[in-house]
């Protein structure tokens, strides 16, 4: 069994993969932090030193080695993973891969990303709330089209972490 949560920033892949990997008794991956420890710098400084072509190569590179591993686990990938290359395509065609999308509101997503702009290289030098909303909007549209890949859609808005790790459990019955 090998669950891989995608959606946007913001949307809670990582915190829920962590408390979903528990509830299941499987290990938790997180691309980001696979990504930090190889190239032993965090995600703004990869950004800044080597640049965001630099990173995409590297999430690809380190999103197929996890993909090839036999065990079971929840993958929580970063907000632009399914959106680049043929990422998406390798999840989908993947066996005992189930993909799926925590789908977050844009203004829950506004006001989580406003107070941790500055750990999400995309976004830290957006200046106003109004700015921030402005291209989440675009950017989440844009990225759609990827996120409704996945297998299994689960809604987000208004539920803590446990409650999303519930509804994920239960949609995967
Ligand atoms: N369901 C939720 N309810 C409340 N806060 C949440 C929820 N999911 C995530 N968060 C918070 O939102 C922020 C972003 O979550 P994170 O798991 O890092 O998202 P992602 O990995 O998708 O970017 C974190 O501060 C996290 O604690
Ligand atoms: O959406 C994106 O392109 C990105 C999302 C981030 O992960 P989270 O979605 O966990 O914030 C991280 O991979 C990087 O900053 C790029
Ligand atoms: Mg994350």
């Amino acid at each position: 069994m090998k669950i891989i949560l995608i959606g946007y920033m913001g949307s809670g892949k990582s915190s829920v993969g962590k408390a979903l990997a528990t509830h299941l008794s499987v290990k938790f991956l997180d691309l980001d932090a696979k990504i930090c420890a190889e190239e032993n710098k965090t995600i703004p400084e990869i950004f800044s030193t080597n640049g965001e072509i630099y990173f995409r190569r590297k999430e690809a590179e380190v999103l197929k080695k996890l993909l090839e591993r036999e065990e079971s686990y929840v993958l929580s990938l970063g907000g632009g993973t399914p959106c680049y290359g043929k990422n998406m395509q390798l999840i989908k065609n993947t066996a005992s891969v189930t993909s799926i999308y925590l789908k977050t509101g844009l203004l829950q997503l506004k006001e989580r990303l406003i107070v941790e702009k500055d750990s999400r290289p995309l976004i830290q030098d957006l200046k106003t709330p109004e700015v921030l909303e402005d291209y989440i909007r675009k950017h989440l549209f844009e990225r759609t089209f990827y996120y409704n890949q996945s297998d299994l859609t689960v809604l987000t808005d208004s539920k803590s972490v446990e409650e999303v790790v519930h509804k994920v459990v239960e949609s995967l019955d």
